[in-house]
């Protein structure tokens, strides 16, 4: 009988290393002497130490060979939340987590970290300091989060120690760093468009933003962290800067840092919500006719006007958490990198 493998624990495999947060939590592995197999449907950058496997992930015979002596596999592909394609949204991020799991336990991987999203719990009103025993949102403010749900279900249930599969969830919070495609040039093409002069409420809502290295930092201590003994297997953990801030003061320092002027005036939040609701009915309707995409769909306006903030105190406890980046030097080190996306350039 073939003996099998046990796979070396230093080699794992990021799914979704192409991408924003994927491509730092690389890197970062790198740095820890771990050898990494990069599963993608693109490949965006190329890396010693990396090897790169093209495939979509609900299709587990491409998964395979990614998996291979693999014992640790971090899941952080998604589909843009910008898409709001429901029927994409609910083939990869749940039929596709599905066979990410049994690729996995295929494989003989024994750990198996999922990036989720500290959203899960958010309907659009204020969360203030929430921890992870918050019910889940019943009524989600997106397909996007709608599968988000469903699909860090699905991984914390697949946790077995019997079976040696231990599965853990990182939920961050408005991730932002240098190479986001989404944060800074929505902010900046928003900008542009004349469109950042009001501030939408009072202003003073808080909101947890999470500097890109403080969420891998969280999804390399849950890894390693995760052993049968350890509080962590089955569980989810908010991981954010622990520094929550007024959603419009973060937009100003990032504007203002790019030489953009900061919003000034005042609308308020009910009047704005109602016109985005108005906005996004109407282009639900004209959508055989035309196509338009809203700025200021009411998810985005229930995200710049609330309270959404989130305790990481069970990361702290649990995996030793603490944030190794602070927030302003995050902001300075991320405008630092958009010179593109300065006034004028
Ligand atoms: N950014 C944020 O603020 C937050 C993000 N998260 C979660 O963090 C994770 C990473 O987000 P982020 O780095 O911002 O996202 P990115 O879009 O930058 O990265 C996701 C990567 O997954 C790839 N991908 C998408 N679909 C598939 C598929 N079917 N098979 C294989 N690869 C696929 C994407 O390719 P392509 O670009 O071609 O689609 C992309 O390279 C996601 O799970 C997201 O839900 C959670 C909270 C906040
Ligand atoms: C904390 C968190 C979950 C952030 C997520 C990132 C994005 C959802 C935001 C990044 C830029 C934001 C933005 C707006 C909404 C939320 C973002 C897209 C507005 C559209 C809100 C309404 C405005 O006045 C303009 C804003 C531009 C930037």
């Amino acid at each position: 009988m073939a003996t099998r493998v046990r796979p070396s624990s230093k080699r794992c495999a990021v799914i979704g290393g192409s991408g924003f947060l994927g491509r730092h939590l690389v890197e970062k592995l790198l740095d820890r002497g771990y050898s990494v197999s990069v599963f993608d449907i693109r490949q965006s950058y190329e890396l010693p130490g990396v090897t790169f496997h093209q495939g979509d992930l609900c299709d587990k015979q491409a998964l395979l060979p990614a998996l291979k002596d693999v014992s640790l596999v971090f899941h952080c592909a998604s589909p843009a939340p910008a898409s709001d394609d429901r029927g994409l949204f609910e083939r990869v991020n749940i039929q596709g987590t599905r066979t990410v799991i049994q690729a996995c336990i295929e494989a003989g991987v024994q750990k198996m970290v999922l990036t989720s999203s500290a959203s899960v719990v958010f309907e659009g009103t204020d969360i203030e300091n929430g921890r992870e025993d918050l019910p889940y949102a019943k009524k989600p403010i997106d397909f996007y989060t709608e599968t988000k749900i469903q699909q860090e279900k699905l991984v914390l249930e697949a946790c077995d120690k019997d079976k040696g599969f231990l599965t853990v969830a990182i939920r961050p919070h408005g991730i932002f760093g240098p190479r986001d495609p989404q944060l800074v040039p929505i902010l900046v093409d928003t900008a542009r468009r004349g469109k950042m002069k009001f501030i939408i409420g009072d202003g003073t809502n808080l909101v947890d933003f999470t500097f890109v290295e403080n969420v891998v930092h969280g999804h390399i201590l849950a890894a390693e962290r995760l052993r049968p003994d350890s509080p962590a297997c089955g569980k989810p953990y908010h991981i954010t800067n622990d520094e929550p801030i007024k959603f419009w003061d973060f937009m100003s320092e990032v504007l203002v840092g790019l030489g953009y002027a900061a919003p000034r005036y005042h609308l308020p939040y009910a009047l704005v919500y109602g016109l985005a609701l108005l906005l996004w009915l109407l282009a639900l309707i004209l959508h055989p006719l035309v196509s338009f995409k809203p700025t200021f769909t009411p998810m985005r306006v229930a995200l710049a006007g609330t309270h959404h903030y989130y305790s990481c105190d069970r990361a702290k406890e649990d995996l030793g958490y603490k944030p190794v980046v602070g927030l302003k030097e995050g902001i300075e080190r991320t405008v630092q990198s958009y010179p593109h996306l300065r006034q004028g350039a």
